[in-house]
Order: C-alpha cells, then sequence, then structure tokens
C-alpha cells in the first residue's frame, strides 16, 4: 500500500460539498501537488491531512495507519502556510526549536538540529535575529526550517510563496524541491499557480468543484488533459472549431481549408468537433508542412524567451508562440501572416 493513503474522503460544510470522493495514493518521498482555481478544495483536503477538519466520509492512512481522526498534535505532520506564521517574539532558533521543545527533546538534540536547519536553508548565522528582523523570503525559510525540525512524516504547504516578489517565489521554489529533496521527505504543496505546480512536483492532483480531474506527471497533465478543464487551466490552448470530412484519414475542415489530424476513426462525417491546440504548436510565417492558415497579427506581446502573437484566422482568435532570439524580426499588428502546424499537435474536442 501506498505510504499516504486518502480514501474517497468527501467534505461538506452545510450546503456546500467542498471536496467529492477524493482519492489519492502518495509514495514515500514523494512530491505532490494539489492545483486548482479558488475554491476547489485544495486546502481544505490539505486540512484533512493535516488534522484540522474531519472528514465528512472517507478514510486518510498514513503509513498503514488510519489517522482519519487523529488530533492533529498526534499526527507528526508539518506545515507551512502563506503568512509565516512565526512566533515574533522568539528569535530564529527559538522559532526552529519550538516543536522540539514542546516534546520535551534533549537540549544537546535541540542544538543539533537548531544548527542542522540552518544549515539547510542557508541562514546560519541569523540564529539570533527575530522574525521582524527577516526579508519575508528568509522569514519563509525559517518557517519551512520550524515545520521540518520535528522530522514530520509529511510536509503540507499550503501555498506558501503567494506572499512574496515573484523572483523570490521562483528562488525559493528552487530550494524548496531541494530540501525536500535532501531530506526525502513526502510533501503536498497547495497553489493554484500552475507553473508552481509545474515546476516543483513529481506529480500533479489539478482539482475542479472538489473533484480531481486528472492526476500525472507536470508532462502528462500539460500534453495529454483529459478533460477540457485541465487542458484549458494549464497553459495556454487555442479552440478551433471544424467539420470532420473524412475521420479515417483525419482530414477537417475550417471554413475553406481542409486541415490534417491524426486518424478520427470514433468520430463520423459532417460532426462539429473543436481542434485544441497549444500557442507553440502553431508556426508563424513558413509554408512547411501540411496545414496552412491564412491570418493577419493582432497584437504581439513580448514575455522575454518567447514573444506572443495573437491573429484573427478567418474571424477566429488564436495565440501563436515564438522563441525569441536577438535577430528575431517581431510580426506588427496589420501583418498578413500564415500559420501552421503539424498533424500530430491537435487533439479533437468532441462535445456532443
Ligand atoms: N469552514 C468553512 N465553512 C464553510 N465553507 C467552507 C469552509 N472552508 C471552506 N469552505 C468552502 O469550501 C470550498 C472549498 O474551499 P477551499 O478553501 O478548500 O478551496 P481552495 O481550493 O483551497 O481555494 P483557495 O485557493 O481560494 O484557498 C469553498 O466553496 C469554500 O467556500
Amino acid at each position: 500500500m501506498a505510504y499516504l493513503s486518502l480514501q474517497n474522503l468527501s467534505k461538506r460544510f452545510g450546503p456546500t460539498l467542498a471536496v467529492r470522493d477524493f482519492n489519492l495514493e502518495v509514495e514515500r518521498g514523494e512530491f505532490v501537488s494539489f492545483l486548482g482555481p479558488s475554491g476547489c478544495g485544495k486546502t481544505t483536503t490539505l486540512r484533512m491531512i493535516a488534522g484540522f477538519e474531519l472528514p465528512t466520509s472517507g478514510k486518510i492512512i498514513l503509513d498503514g495507519n488510519d489517522i482519519t481522526t487523529l488530533p492533529p498534535n498526534r499526527r507528526h505532520i508539518g506545515m507551512v502556510f502563506q503568512s509565516y506564521a512565526l512566533f515574533p517574539n522568539l528569535t530564529v532558533a527559538d522559532n526552529i526549536a519550538f516543536g522540539l521543545k514542546v516534546a520535551k527533546r534533549p537540549p544537546e538534540e535541540i542544538r543539533k538540529t537548531i544548527s542542522e536547519m540552518l544549515d539547510l536553508i542557508r541562514l546560519t548565522g541569523f540564529e539570533n535575529r527575530y522574525p521582524y528582523q527577516l526579508s519575508g523570503g528568509q522569514q519563509q525559510r525559517v518557517a519551512l526550517a520550524r515545520a521540518l525540525a520535528i522530522r514530520p512524516r509529511v510536509l503540507l504547504l499550503d501555498e506558501p510563496l503567494s506572499a512574496l516578489d515573484a523572483k523570490i517565489r521562483v528562488e525559493l521554489r528552487a530550494e524548496i524541491r531541494r530540501i525536500q529533496q535532501t531530506l526525502g521527505i513526502t510533501a503536498i504543496y497547495v497553489t493554484h499557480d500552475q507553473e508552481e505546480a509545474l515546476s516543483l512536483s513529481d506529480r500533479v492532483v489539478v482539482m475542479y468543484e472538489g473533484r480531481i480531474e486528472q492526476v500525472g506527471t507536470p508532462f502528462e497533465v500539460y500534453n495529454y488533459p483529459k478533460t477540457r478543464f485541465v487542458a484549458s487551466f494549464i497553459g495556454q490552448l487555442n479552440l478551433i472549431p471544424v467539420i470532420v470530412e473524412d475521420p479515417q484519414q483525419g482530414k477537417v475542415r475550417f471554413d475553406n481549408n481542409v486541415l490534417q489530424v491524426e486518424p478520427l476513426p470514433h468520430l463520423n462525417r459532417g460532426q462539429v468537433v473543436t481542434l485544441a491546440l497549444r500557442p507553440e504548436e502553431m508556426n508563424l510565417g513558413t509554408v512547411e508542412g501540411r496545414n496552412h492558415l491564412q491570418g493577419r497579427v493582432l497584437d504581439v506581446m513580448f514575455l522575454g524567451a518567447i514573444v506572443r502573437v495573437r491573429v484573427d484566422l478567418q474571424g477566429r482568435e488564436v495565440l501563436a508562440d515564438l522563441f525569441n532570439e536577438r535577430q528575431l524580426t517581431l510580426p506588427r499588428p496589420g501583418d498578413q501572416v500564415i500559420i501552421n502546424f503539424p498533424p500530430h499537435a491537435c487533439w479533437v474536442i468532441n462535445e456532443a
């Protein structure tokens, strides 16, 4: 059996079913993210694992023991929140030592753990500072050390980076992953930021309205989304309505253009379906390949590593991404362009 097993978990708050029949198996040492829009039940699920909420139904098994109704302080779980929640009147060292002192660990062990934790979060020398003397990022690293000092069986992180600046957020993200891997600790990370979930996790649980939509590696949920929600929540997606011309040959029609996609044996001729394509699969300005569409540039957004071009394709707006390079000639609004994409880049959504 998996290290942490969530079995048919549900949570109801009055009329709201916040979490519905949630099933997940987490391996020891795995880093799993819960990703979804506000209100989809991520925090509630995390709080049930921590013991702050009792499930309305279902079970939580940790390392072979049923902990569903165990009080939080007996679960041996570490938690990091969005607000650093450090004790303002305690030094860094005393904040880190807090859980160990409550557990009445010997002073020698406490000293040793403080020193190891400071080394791990790269704040050696800061032990006598108070939280107000630290930056937000440093405070959050202390909060992480405090959660880890008790050697928890699972580390839970609830949007731990959302109060920080963009640059610190990216730095600390890498730090969290490094520390998690160094300790081999099992971690569950709640976020509504897809980039954070994709970059940190071994697996991502995509949630919507209290339900799991898909569980998979970052590669799987991005490249092989199982539902329309997952496809549109993670990354950008172009949707183009087309009519099936020849299902066996994978030919579809968009206005007067016949497009080649992969064979669609489960569909019928004449059916209206939606082609879904990522912006990075749309090539701009070349006539190679099998599918070309005429378009007109609406606007150009320079994002650094990529340039995102919004194009009008005969009344339908799509996004096409170019890789930035210094020699690039940027398209301009009003330019006539050709968009092409390979047959294997599109998937077909059939909503009928
Ligand atoms: N204590 C509570 N009492 C009543 N309703 C609650 C309570 N806690 C959460 N809810 C409701 O349950 C649903 C799920 O909330 P939850 O906080 O788990 O979502 P979330 O995905 O973590 O959202 P966010 O990203 O905004 O924190 C929401 O509709 C919320 O209003």
